[in-house]
């Protein structure tokens, strides 16, 4: 039976979201030189970077020219990105036929006995960490944790339908600032009957034990979608924080060799004294995760990865400081949940975003 998202689960969608102004100049990531870099004018951009991106190989002015236009050039997508979103996902709702409909509605057959079992055991009201930590598994003291998700028929079927959306001929847009390949999941419609109820019925139980401190007890919006690696397209994904309080990565498929991810510290670690451990993908398989521990993905060898990630939001957390800019949020209004900001400043938030900003 299809389960429908309840009213009162779903609230969270009737709330007004933003994005930070930061979003339009900062982190801006330069695949070339591989840098994130902030962009107010060309006058601050030539004093903060010129000499970082010589010493990276941008010797000659032409190369340096054409670093400003490719600026220029991303500034303008992000610019025009709800924009186009919105109409892209009004196209695809209007002519885009589905290969396997029924994987667009979460259903318990979907998920992973183990991951059932482990969820029930933490909605009960003796639920605590200690048992949560018998049930799933710590990957490394950085608080990543594996456990199961998915069946792997549902990885398999979940493929095959985006396999076929890419070869359609409906307009795409691209996962994120970094990604090239992959699929925006809510520009296909699996917001509301997915992510939504996977995030609120099943994961918020197990972030609110594991990372009450970063808001995983109030997640209450995310960006969903999946990445794609393959041998002719992307190999590797550079060092990075996510724009997330929280964050799920499950391995959907297919065969692949190597691609794994790697860990750092939280980003306020100085980079060169970062440490890094290396996790393997397994297939339906989930990695969870602080959104501000560094972490990137090692090219993969041979085959093709498709990841499924969840970036999830707290509203009270990032209200306070966006994790962007490490700035009070500059709010611009836009559509759906935005970048998760609202506009309440949660009275006791503050000292959550202390514990989360020195961990
Ligand atoms: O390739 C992966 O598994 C990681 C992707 C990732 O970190 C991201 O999209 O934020
Ligand atoms: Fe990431």
């Amino acid at each position: 039976m299809a389960e429908t998202p309840n009213p009162e689960a779903c609230a969270s969608q009737r709330k007004t979201f933003y994005v930070c102004a930061c979003f339009y100049r900062e982190n801006i990531f330069l695949e070339d030189y591989r840098v994130h870099v902030r962009y107010l004018h060309e006058q601050q951009f030539r004093r903060d970077y010129e000499m970082v991106l010589k010493n990276r190989g941008c010797q000659s002015s032409d190369q340096f020219k054409s670093v400003l236009e490719k600026i220029e050039k991303e500034v303008q997508r992000r610019q025009l990105l709800t924009q186009e979103s919105m109409e892209r996902k009004a196209i695809i709702a209007k002519c885009y036929k589905p290969l396997h409909p029924e994987v667009y509605v979460l259903h318990d057959s979907f998920l992973a006995p183990e991951f059932l079992e482990t969820v029930k055991s933490c909605t009960s009201p003796e639920a605590d960490l200690e048992d949560l930590l018998r049930r799933i598994q710590s990957v490394s003291e950085k608080r990543i944790y594996r456990l199961p998700v998915f069946v792997s028929e549902y990885c398999n079927k979940l493929v095959e339908e985006l396999e076929n959306f890419e070869r359609s001929e409906m307009p795409k847009g691209r996962p994120n600032t970094m990604n090239n390949y992959g699929v925006l999941l809510n520009e296909l419609g699996f917001d509301e009957t997915f992510v939504t109820p996977l995030r609120e019925r099943f994961l918020q139980p197990l972030t609110s034990l594991l990372y009450p401190d970063c808001g995983g007890g109030c997640l209450d919006s995310h960006k969903a979608f999946v990445v794609k690696y393959s041998m002719q397209e992307d190999l590797d994904l550079s060092c990075h924080y996510d724009n997330a309080e929280v964050t799920l990565n499950v391995c959907l498929g297919k065969d692949f060799t190597d691609g794994s991810l790697y860990f750092s510290d939280m980003k306020q670690v100085p980079d060169n004294q970062r440490r890094y451990t290396e996790v393997k993908h397994v297939v339906t398989q989930g990695l969870l995760h602080r959104g501000q521990q560094t972490h990137g993905a090692l090219p993969i060898s041979s085959g093709e990865r498709w990841n499924l990630i969840i970036w999830m939001r707290s509203a009270a957390v990032r209200n306070q400081i966006c994790p962007m800019c490490d700035r009070e949020p500059e709010l611009v209004q836009t559509v759906g949940f935005g970048d998760g900001f609202t506009q309440e400043k949660a009275a006791n938030s503050p000292k959550m975003v202390e514990v989360c900003a020195i961990t």
